[in-house]
């Protein structure tokens, strides 16, 4: 499904560049569950941002379904992410003025999806939340958060869903819900997973880890 050859990204702060990730090929196969490891500064959310079309690389190619990511407009990758990208952050990123079920809709909203609503709210229903559905962040814990913007990640059923240190700001219980929320997301509904995480924990579980050190994977 995802393919990267040779892909690189550097980053220039005035006179000083470096490069983040470094000649890094690598092919993610449709309902594979991958966790991408390493130490902080390594690369991963770099390498996360381009695996789910918000980098850019600075050199090396980049194919999605077959598709070079390259010849594509800004709006055409912007559609693509919409219509089959979720992103899960560490933050949760939750709109504070909205409800949980609102949060959910929204991505459905953009897509004009004339079921918003009733998609938002089974979404609710697999990660466990549908009585929180009129809360807004505010009132409710992390882990709650969390799920919720899974739902939301996933309400639209995409293909892919990347997510970035998810549980950096979870205890262990909900720590383990959020895993298992995901885990379940790729067996039972066949969504490519890639999880950026330190927790090595999970990392063991998962059915394939990339270990990243100085921009590069560890074969
Ligand atoms: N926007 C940016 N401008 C300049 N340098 C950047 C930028 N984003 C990341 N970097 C640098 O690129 C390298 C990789 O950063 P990245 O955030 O991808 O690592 P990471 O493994 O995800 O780290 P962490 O686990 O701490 O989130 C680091 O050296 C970082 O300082």
């Amino acid at each position: 499904m995802l393919k990267l050859n040779q892909v690189s990204k550097e980053y220039r702060n005035g006179q000083v560049q470096s490069v983040a990730v470094n000649n890094v090929s690598l092919q993610i196969n449709r309902g594979e569950l991958v966790c991408l490891t390493g130490k902080s500064g390594s690369g991963k959310s770099t390498l996360l941002g381009m695996l789910g079309l918000i980098n850019t690389p600075s050199s090396g190619e980049i194919l999605l379904n077959d598709q070079h990511i390259s010849k594509l407009s800004d709006s055409e990758l912007a559609n693509i992410r919409r219509q089959h990208i979720g992103i899960i952050f560490q933050q949760f990123n939750l709109h504070p003025a909205l409800t949980a079920l609102e949060n959910v809709m929204y991505p459905l909203y953009l897509l004009k999806d004339r079921q918003a609503k009733a998609k938002a709210l089974a979404a609710l229903a697999d990660v466990g939340m549908e009585e929180f559905a009129e809360r807004k962040p505010k009132q409710m814990s992390g882990g709650q958060m969390q799920r919720v913007s899974i739902a939301r990640a996933f309400a639209k059923k995409p293909e892919l869903i990347i997510a970035d240190e998810p549980t950096a700001n979870l205890d262990s219980e909900n720590t383990a819900v959020v895993y298992q929320l995901l885990q379940k997301l790729n067996q039972d509904k066949g969504v490519t997973v890639v999880i950026a995480t330190h927790d090595r924990n999970f990392s063991s579980s998962a059915v394939r880890t990339l270990d990243m050190h100085d921009g590069q994977l560890i074969q």
